[in-house]
């Protein structure tokens, strides 16, 4: 007996179309507020009482989402506009939400916010009465203390405190989420991930990235190497060439400009760094929003709207409840509510943290009047590349003095050294970071990494690309990965990686739009409204095209391109390998004890 084809007639009648379309914005919109609602109130109150009425709104929303793709197969997509063939493929596209098992469901999302939870209240003890969270005192202690066994407790401590507490959730979380998307069609949801940037070559265009941009990372490498051997002793520095990763002034070695004051290469000029003015000024959390709403307005962007600063939470409340530190920006899906979430410190890492975070508002915003399967990022890379394209300009020696952090601006050729070289310790130190995460994660999905190799092999990627090592050994209890963020709160990690290429180039293009000429790493479009609106008409798109055709409306050309990123750093570059010599790289495998 042939199985039961169902021989649906397609609807093809266009009104049906839009009403289908009209019904879901409309539906999707108010679903999606009460769970953004939901998730807001569990993230600044981690209580159990609102981590269940979170997964309970979770759960409707996926089972919406199940009912909105399932009727979306009825329509006949071959008569449609290729928008609204888009908008009916993404509808289609629920990802994990896909899942039919509500038990495994109900499994799947119970684990994800079991692991974000465990992450964000995780603590340290210092002593054996003085036990602190990572935001905002680890994060300070791994910035500012030079102690190597201090931060090697510190470091061990973290890992102890949040990835070991979660390492056996993860296998269960890997399997539950490849089942459902594999009723979807994807091999594992590593595919899914990577299917959001639509380009086949994907993997192999960031690889290809990565091997333009290593040789910079090398010499940056080599010469904080040589520097950190100086003030932690030799004796700490195997022969294999990696560094120690606990000493980089960050818990996961991802970004070395806490280290500025020991690294800058003319320690008798400035180093650019604005914490100690904006502590004189008085800067508070709220005036740092207000700095970087103003750097928006400048450039004929929207506004912060009334409700993002009422309802915001810019400071780590004090009235002692657990909440999500990490900083998040977030669209509550009715065109008037976006809110960040920051436990700011009032230093120039924040200051910079927040314009990143502002770049996401800005961006829900350009897009909010898209119907709501187009209110995302071209790709993911896009969006994380919005707020840190303005901070190429808000860093600059030249901005920070328009807007009173700085004294003086850039005078000669060693100042302009160190500046670069602070750009660089964010910049390109983050580079093997930001693709390594997901390489790691990609093979987990596709079980080349199986559990009981998951930490040996984070490692072995974290020695070969970053060249660095754990300062103690690991033991199979460790789940090194869980550590990091991204990792229990489930956000992909390569969208980073992508913007940190593309922001260059995208800071090229509007500074080209300003009229600028002189080199890139000095230039600041601060108030200029031609720069902004091409930077609008690119947010304004959303999903709604393929990136290539936002990227084509910002660069002229269609293509991610590391060259923005080297001319920026060129001269740098030129500096680092005339003092380093031939005193570069590492051994690609983790050195033995
Ligand atoms: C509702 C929701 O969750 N929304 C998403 C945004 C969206 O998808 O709409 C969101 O808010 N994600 C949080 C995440 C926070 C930060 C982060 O995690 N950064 C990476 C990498 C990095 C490092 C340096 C840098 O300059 C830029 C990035 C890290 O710190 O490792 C913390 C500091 C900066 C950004 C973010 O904003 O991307
Ligand atoms: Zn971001």
């Amino acid at each position: 007996v042939l199985a039961g084809v169902s021989s649906q007639v397609l609807i093809n009648d266009s009104q049906a179309i839009q009403d289908f379309l009209l019904d879901y914005n409309t539906r999707a919109g108010l679903i999606a507020y009460d769970l953004t609602e939901a998730t807001w109130n569990f993230n600044t109150n981690l209580t159990d009482y609102n981590q269940n009425i979170t997964l309970d709104k979770q759960l409707k929303w996926d089972q919406f989402l199940q009912e909105a793709a399932s009727n979306a197969t009825g329509y006949d997509t071959s008569v449609m506009s290729e928008a609204d063939k888009r908008q009916f493929h993404i509808i289609k596209d629920i990802g994990i939400s896909a899942q039919t098992n509500e038990t495994k469901l109900k499994r799947l999302n119970k684990i994800l916010s079991d692991m974000e939870s465990i992450y964000s209240t995780a603590k340290v003890c210092l002593n054996s009465t003085n036990c602190v969270p990572l935001d905002p005192d680890l994060t300070k202690i791994m910035a500012e203390s030079r102690d190597y066994q201090l931060l090697l407790d510190v470091w061990k401590g973290w890992s102890d405190a949040s990835g070991r507490k979660m390492k056996d959730l993860y296998p269960e979380y890997v399997e539950l989420s490849n089942e459902a998307v594999q009723l979807l069609g994807y091999t594992d949801t590593g595919a899914y991930w990577r299917s959001k940037y639509e380009t086949p070559t994907f993997e192999e265009d960031v690889l290809g990235l990565y091997n333009q941009l290593r040789p910079l990372y090398e010499q940056l490498h080599a010469y904080v190497r040589r520097k950190l051997k100086a003030i932690y002793g030799s004796d700490n520095f195997p022969a294999s060439g990696h560094i120690p990763a606990h000493i980089l002034g960050n818990m996961w070695a991802q970004e070395w400009d806490n280290l500025i004051k020991e690294l800058s290469p003319y320690p008798k000029k400035p180093t650019f760094d604005v914490t100690d003015e904006m502590i004189r000024q008085n800067y508070t959390a709220l005036k740092i929003f207000q700095t970087a709403d103003s750097f928006f307005q400048s450039l004929g962007l929207i506004p912060m709207p009334p409700e993002f600063w009422n309802k915001s939470v810019f400071e780590r409340p004090a009235d002692g409840r657990e909440i999500v530190c990490h900083a998040s920006a977030w669209d509550f899906n009715n065109g008037k509510d976006f809110r960040i979430k920051q436990c700011t410190v009032v230093n120039s890492k924040d200051f910079n943290t927040a314009h990143h975070e502002m770049g996401h508002i800005e961006y829900f915003l350009q897009y909010a009047n898209q119907p709501i399967a187009f209110r995302d990022g071209a790709n993911p890379g896009f969006h994380e590349a919005v707020g840190d394209t303005i901070s190429l300009s808000v860093n600059t020696p030249e901005h920070m003095y328009a807007i009173g952090l700085l004294k003086e601006s850039i005078e000669d050729k060693k100042s302009d050294i160190n500046y670069l070289m602070s750009m660089a310790l964010e910049k390109i130190a983050f580079l093997p970071f930001g693709y390594l995460i997901d390489q790691w994660r990609w093979k987990v999905f596709r079980g080349d990494i199986t559990p009981d190799k998951y930490n040996e092999e984070w490692w072995n990627l974290r020695c070969r690309y970053q060249g660095i090592f754990p300062p103690v050994a690991r033991s199979s209890d460790d789940f090194d990965p869980g550590a990091k963020y991204h990792i229990p709160a489930n956000y992909p990690y390569i969208s980073y990686f992508v913007s940190f290429v593309i922001q260059f180039q995208f800071h090229k293009a509007l500074c080209d739009e300003a009229g600028y000429k002189g080199p890139l790493h000095r230039c600041d479009i601060y108030n200029n409204t031609k720069a902004g609106k091409k930077l609008s008409d690119m947010l304004q798109l959303g999903r709604s095209q393929p990136w290539p055709v936002a990227m084509k409306i910002m660069t002229g050309q269609t293509k991610m391109d590391a060259q923005p990123l080297m001319d920026y750093f060129k001269p740098l570059i030129n500096f680092l390998k005339k003092e380093n010599g031939e005193d570069i790289g590492w051994q690609p495998n983790c050195p033995s004890y």
